[in-house]
């Protein structure tokens, strides 16, 4: 036994198999580590064993790595093993010569002026590269005395699976970090906002009058009038302009999912698949733009809870019982008729005078015709532009179709219109009837319900068509008033929104 420098004694009952170390010492000869006898008795040499310990841990990890080296605190090689030798194709005795100069790339004197180990690293020899990990090396009074490496492995290959996972992994979290800020960008500014009319220049002017304000606004008007652009341009104005804007179309959320939506989720809330953290909206958009659409469609309990974090600007995430504070301007928006509501008891009143500090009403395309034709033109360019192709021009008759037509859809419909004319007819000049064969209700009898070519199809393309036209028809008779819409088809809202998302109708979640 060792019994020079004991620091410590551990009284073990060798009768007690459960005794945890003394398990291996109740034999009589006992052995720790493959060499050391031990003492024989109730005691254990502490420090012994520790020593013991170390030396046994030093022989082992020699013998299972390719290589091993250590430097003096000057950095000059103290010792090298065989195998290290061989594995560098090193001549004669590499002691005293320093590191750098046998190991070009050895960090083993980083290590010795950092005291700091580097458990793994990969270190370029010629065109190999070996896996090592280093350690300093102490002295009795704490002082490092050199450092040491030992190479683990003699091709990083073995790594390398390892490495390209976790390099896949970081480059697909920065891509969706990246795609999610971008998402969260708004799209539009004013300049975007077409229109010259009186009543658009009005608009635009107390757009950008809100922008300089943190104030809530109310954004009204019927479906497709620009609302939606609108908030973007006011949040792109504003002094939140580089923060997130994010948008959230409460008729679109189911009632029992708007309030996880919008608060977010503690981690445990629920039990089942989904018990980890969610942010929700109001957390993503903080520092930014809250755009809540569709505002008149928020079921009574939620209203209760926005209009406290009106209040408070605070919210409680579903399942915690702590608040956070968040910043954030709230712009909504609806086209139902929000005074009508709040009469009916639908719309909180208290609510409704929270959101209605700067409303703006949007008004519907067909009360403006004089902005007809620059929009016309405007969404013509732009399909151009996506297509590849010059621009088609409108005949001055059928500038006056659209005139005449009274755009239940407003904007967002003038634009699928001229889309539909676009993918129909090559003529680069678009004439009355062009555009009377792909206004509702304006086609001659017998002509297709559908506007598909004749000829097979792909079941999938007929049926998305036949979709498109009977969610098209609904929004007309109900004057695109969506829940009125999504009651004529027979479906809930959501699904309705769902399917003008999947059919690229335009309506946003
Ligand atoms: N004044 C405008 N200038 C340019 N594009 C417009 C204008 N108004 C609407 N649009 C376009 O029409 C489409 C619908 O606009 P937006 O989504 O802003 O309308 P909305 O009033 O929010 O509709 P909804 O009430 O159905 O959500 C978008 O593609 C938008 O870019």
């Amino acid at each position: 036994m060792l019994t020079s420098d004991i620091v410590g004694k551990l009284r073990c009952n060798a009768a007690d198999p459960k005794a945890g170390i003394a398990r291996g010492l109740d034999t009589g000869t006992t052995k720790i580590g493959p060499v050391w006898e031990g003492d024989v008795g109730d005691t254990v040499d502490f420090e012994a064993l520790r020593q013991r310990a170390v030396h046994s841990l030093f022989e082992h990890l020699e013998s299972m790595c390719v290589g091993a080296v250590a430097v003096d605190h000057t950095g000059r090689i103290a010792w090298m093993d065989d195998k290290y030798k061989a594995l560098l194709g090193v001549p004669g005795d590499p002691r005293g010569r320093q590191v750098e100069d046998v190991i070009p790339n050895s960090q083993l004197r980083r290590v010795i002026d950092s005291g700091q180990p580097q458990p793994l690293d990969i270190m370029e020899f010629d065109d190999r590269s070996f896996v090592v990990t280093r350690m300093p090396l102490f002295g009795i009074d704490g002082s490092i005395i050199g450092a040491i490496g030992f190479v683990l492995f003699d091709r990083a290959e073995y790594l390398r699976p390892l490495v390209r996972k976790y390099e896949k992994m970081q480059e697909e979290l920065a891509r969706t970090q990246q795609e999610l800020a971008h998402e969260r960008r708004a799209k539009y500014s004013f300049s975007q906002f077409l229109g010259a009319s009186e009543s658009i220049r009005e608009i635009k002017r107390l757009g950008r009058r809100a922008a300089q304000m943190d104030s809530t606004v109310l954004l009204l008007g019927e479906t497709g009038t620009g609302k939606e652009l609108l908030a973007q341009a006011i949040h792109s104005a504003s002094p939140r302009a580089s923060k997130p804007f994010v948008g959230v179309n409460v008729a679109a959320i189911p009632e029992t999912l708007l309030e996880a939506e919008f608060f977010g989720v503690a981690p445990g809330a629920f039990t089942g698949a989904d018990r980890r953290h969610r942010d929700g909206k109001f957390q993503l958009a903080n520092g930014g733009t809250l755009f809540l659409d569709e505002i008149g469609d928020m079921p009574l309990p939620v209203q209760a809870k926005l209009l406290r974090v009106l209040q408070e600007r605070e919210i409680e995430p579903l399942g915690s019982n702590k608040v956070v504070r968040v910043d954030v301007r709230i712009i909504a928006a609806t086209s139902r008729d929000l005074h009508a509501l709040v009469r009916e008891k639908q719309f909180r009143a208290d609510l409704y005078y929270r959101l209605n500090v700067v409303p703006i009403t949007l008004p519907p395309l067909r009360d403006r015709p004089e902005d007809i034709e620059s929009i016309a033109d405007r969404i013509l360019e732009q399909l151009a532009i996506q297509q590849g192709t010059p621009p088609r021009e409108l005949l001055e008759s059928a500038v006056q179709v659209l005139r005449d037509y009274d755009w239940p859809g407003n904007v967002r419909e003038l634009y699928n219109t001229l889309e539909r004319v676009v993918a129909l007819t090559d003529a680069p000049i678009l004439t009355a009837p062009h555009i009377r064969s792909v206004l509702p209700g304006q086609h001659p009898a017998g002509a297709s319900a559908l506007p598909l070519a004749p000829g097979a199809r792909p079941l999938q393309e007929v049926l998305h068509a036949a979709e498109r036209h009977a969610i098209a028809a609904a929004l007309e008779e109900a004057n695109g008033v969506k829940a009125r819409a999504a009651k004529l088809l027979g479906i809930s809202r959501a699904s309705l929104y769902e399917r003008m998302v999947t059919l690229g109708l335009g309506a946003t979640q």
